[in-house]
C-alpha cells in the first residue's frame, strides 16, 4: 500500500539549506584540479575582455590618427589572435565544466540507485515507483547548471564585487557607502523572497512527483485502464494533475521574479543616493566631476555581478529542493540491515522453526494491527507445506518474513537453527528461492532472464534447470531459443511461458528453502500440465512453502497450514485435516469441492 500515492504530496524531512548546499557542492572537492582549470581560463577571458576596449582606443586614438596602417594592421592581428584564443578559451571551460557536472550527475545518480536497492521493502510499500523515478532522473538533472554555474558565476563574480568594493572604498570611502547603501534593502529582500521562493518550488517538485507517479501507474495499469474503458476518468485525473503542476510552476515562477526586480530596484536607489551625495560633495568640493562620474561607472561593475548572483542565487533556491529531495533518499536507512555481529548462515539443509512470532506492518503506529500473533511452527528439511487461508489471513506474510523482508516485533525465525536475525542478508536470501504470483520478466534474453537466479551459472546448468521445470522445450521452439529477446514484464509470452521461464530461474539458483505464491490465472490444459510438472520438480528435495491454489499442490503437500486469524488454526496432511473435519474440510467443501475443475485446480483457494 503505497502511503504516498499521486494523490498525496511527498513528505520531506527539513534538511538545513546550507547543510544540503555544503553537501551537493561536495561532490566538486575531487575535480579541483579542473575546476582549477576553468577559473584560470575564465581569468584569461576576462583580461581579453578588458583589453579589447583598450585596443580600439589604441586604434582610433594611435594608429588611425596617426595614419599608421602597419601598426593598425599589427594590432588587428594581435586583437584576432587574442579574439581566438578568448573562443577556445570559452569552449575549455564549456567542454570540463559539462564533462564535470555530468560525472557528478552520474555519481550521484548511482549512488541513488545503489542506495535504493538496498532499502526494505517498507521503503517501496509507502512510495509510488513514478515518484523514485522522480527523484532518480528529473531531481538529478535539474542539479546541471547549479553545479555549472557554481563555478563559472559563484567565483569570479564573487572577486570581481570584492575588488570593486576595494577600488570604491580606497578611491573615497564616503562615496563608496553611498553607492552601497542599499545593499541592507537588497539582503532584506532577497531573504524574504527566497523563504517563499523555496517553499514554492517544493511544492512545485511534489506536483511533478504526482504527476509522473500518475503516469507510471497508467501505463502500468494501461490493460486495466482501456478494458474498463476507463480512459476519459484518468485523462481527467491526469488534467487535474497537469493543471496543479502547471499552477505551482507559475506561482513559483512569480516569486522567483522578484529576484531580479529587487536587485533592480535596490540598485537604482544605490545609483541615486550616490549622485545625491556626489553632488552635495562637488558642491562642498570633497571630490572632483571625475571621481563621481567613475564611481557612476563603479555602481554597474559592482551590481552587474551582484544581478548575475543574484540570477545564481535564484537558480541555488529553485533547484535546491531537488537536492533535498535526493539527500533526502540517500539518507534513508534501510530499516533491515545486518547487525554488527551477524554470521555467515552456512549451506543449509532448509529446518525452518517460527518461535512465538507476533508481526504487524504498522508498528508503533496506532492504527497498529496485529497480522500474526505468537505463530510457532517447526518444517523439517525436505517438507512441502501448503499455506491455505481466506485472503488478508497472512500467508504472503508468513513467507515474506522467512526471507526477513519485514521485520519481526516479537519472536524469533530460526533457519537450521540460526536466527535469522544473526545471519547476514546475503547468505540468507541467497539459499532461498522466491517465486511470487508476478514473475517479473525483465527486458533481455530468455538467457539472461534465467540467468538472474544465478549470474555465473554455466550453459549446462542454465539448459539442466530449464528441462526440469519443462520451460527447455518451448524456448527451443522460440525464434532464437535462449537468444530470443523477450520484452519487459514478458510482454508476448503467455502466463503459462512467463512462469515456466521464472520456474527455471529459480532452478538454476538451486535454494534450499522455495517459496512458491502460486498464481491462480488460467493457462492453457497442455501448458498447465507443464507448469504442475514444473512445480513439482521444483520442490523435489526442497523445503517448500507454498501458497497453494492448485488442488494437486495442495494434494501432494507433505502438511497444510489453514491461516487466519493471525495465526495457524489447523494443521496437518491433507488426509488428516480432512478426516478431522475441521477448518480445511470447510474450506474444502465450500470452495473446492463445488468448483473443482477437471485440470486439478481449484478455482479459489483464498
Ligand atoms: N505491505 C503491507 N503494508 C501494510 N499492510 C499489509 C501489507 N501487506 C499486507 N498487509 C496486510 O496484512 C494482512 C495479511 O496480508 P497477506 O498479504 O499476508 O495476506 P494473504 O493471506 O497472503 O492474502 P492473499 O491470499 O489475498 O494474498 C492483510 O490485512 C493486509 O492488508
Amino acid at each position: 500500500m503505497a502511503v504516498n500515492s499521486f494523490r498525496e504530496d511527498e513528505r520531506l524531512e527539513g534538511i538545513g539549506k546550507a547543510q544540503t548546499l555544503r553537501r551537493l557542492f561536495s561532490y566538486m572537492l575531487q575535480y579541483k584540479l579542473q575546476i582549477f582549470g576553468v577559473l584560470i581560463c575564465m581569468l584569461i577571458t576576462v583580461g581579453i575582455t578588458l583589453i579589447n576596449p583598450l585596443m580600439i582606443e589604441a586604434a582610433i586614438d594611435v594608429y588611425i590618427a596617426g595614419r599608421d596602417m602597419q601598426g593598425l594592421a599589427r594590432l588587428a592581428v594581435l586583437a584576432a589572435a587574442l579574439n581566438i584564443i578568448f573562443i577556445i578559451m570559452v569552449k575549455v571551460r564549456m567542454y570540463v565544466m559539462a564533462k564535470i557536472s555530468n560525472q557528478i550527475l552520474l555519481e550521484i545518480r548511482q549512488e541513488l540507485y545503489e542506495h535504493i536497492q538496498t532499502l526494505s521493502f517498507s521503503f517501496f510499500d509507502s512510495r509510488p515507483t513514478g515518484k523514485i523515478l522522480a527523484r532518480i532522473i528529473g531531481d538529478v538533472n535539474s542539479l546541471k547548471n547549479v553545479l555549472v554555474n557554481a563555478v563559472t558565476t559563484l567565483i569570479p563574480d564573487f572577486i570581481t564585487i570584492c575588488g570593486v568594493v576595494v577600488i570604491m572604498v580606497v578611491k573615497d570611502w564616503r562615496l563608496a557607502l553611498a553607492s552601497l547603501s542599499s545593499i541592507p534593502l537588497m539582503a532584506a529582500a532577497i531573504w524574504l523572497i527566497q523563504k517563499y521562493s523555496h517553499e514554492s518550488w517544493q511544492i512545485f517538485r511534489k506536483k511533478g512527483s504526482n504527476l509522473n507517479a500518475y503516469v507510471h501507474e497508467g501505463i502500468a495499469g494501461m490493460n486495466v485502464v482501456q478494458s474498463f474503458h476507463a480512459q476519459h476518468e484518468t485523462q481527467d485525473i491526469f488534467a487535474g494533475l497537469v493543471k496543479e503542476h502547471e499552477q505551482a510552476f507559475i506561482r513559483s515562477a512569480r516569486v522567483a521574479d522578484l529576484f531580479g526586480s529587487s536587485v533592480d530596484f535596490c540598485w537604482g536607489i544605490g545609483a541615486m543616493i550616490l549622485y545625491w551625495v556626489g553632488i552635495q560633495m562637488i558642491g562642498a568640493e570633497y571630490v572632483s566631476v571625475g571621481l563621481l562620474v567613475a564611481f557612476g561607472t563603479y555602481i554597474n561593475m559592482f551590481w552587474n555581478p551582484v544581478m548575475n548572483l543574484s540570477n545564481f542565487y535564484n537558480q541555488v533556491i529553485t533547484n535546491l529542493t531537488a537536492a533535498e529531495r535526493i539527500f533526502d533518499i540517500l539518507d534513508t536507512e534501510p530499516d533491515i540491515v545486518d547487525g554488527a555481529k551477524v554470521q555467515e548462515l552456512p549451506e543449509i539443509e532448509g529446518r525452518v522453526e517460527f518461535e512465538g512470532v507476533s508481526f504487524t506492518y504498522d508498528a508503533g503506529t496506532p492504527a497498529e494491527t496485529k497480522v500474526l500473533e505468537e505463530v510457532s511452527f517447526l518444517i523439517e528439511p525436505g517438507e512441502t507445506i501448503a499455506l491455505v487461508g481466506p485472503t488478508g489471513a497472512g500467508k504472503t506474510t508468513i513467507v515474506n518474513l522467512i526471507s526477513r523482508f519485514y521485520e519481526i516485533q516479537k519472536g524469533r525465525i530460526l533457519v537450521d537453527g540460526y536466527d535469522i536475525q544473526n545471519v547476514s542478508l546475503e547468505s540468507l536470501r541467497r539459499q532461498m528461492g522466491v517465486m511470487t504470483q508476478e514473475n517479473f520478466i525483465f527486458q533481455g534474453t530468455v538467457r539472461e532472464n534465467i540467468l538472474y537466479g544465478k549470474m555465473d551459472a554455466a550453459e549446462e546448468e542454465l539448459v539442466a534447470a530449464a528441462k526440469a521445470v519443462n520451460a527447455h522445450e518451448f524456448i527451443l521452439k522460440m525464434e532464437k531459443g535462449y537468444d530470443t529477446v523477450l520484452k519487459e514484464r514478458g510482454a508476448g509470452l503467455s502466463i503459462g511461458q512467463r512462469q515456466l521461464i521464472a520456474f527455471a530461474r529459480t532452478m538454476v539458483s538451486m535454494p534450499k528453502i522455495l517459496i512458491l505464491d502460486e498464481a491462480t490465472s488460467s493457462i492453457d490444459t497442455h501448458t498447465e500440465l507443464l507448469v504442475q510438472q514444473g512445480i513439482e520438480a521444483l520442490l523435489k528435495g526442497r523445503t517448500s512453502f507454498v501458497i497453494a491454489h492448485r488442488l494437486s499442490t495442495i494434494q501432494k503437500a507433505d502438511r497444510i497450514f489453514v491461516i487466519d486469524q493471525g495465526g495457524i488454526l489447523e494443521q496437518g496432511s491433507p488426509l488428516e485435516l480432512m478426516e478431522k473435519k475441521g477448518h480445511y474440510y470447510q474450506l474444502y467443501m465450500a470452495q473446492f469441492k463445488g468448483i473443482e475443475r477437471t485440470d486439478g485446480r481449484a478455482g479459489n483457494t483464498q
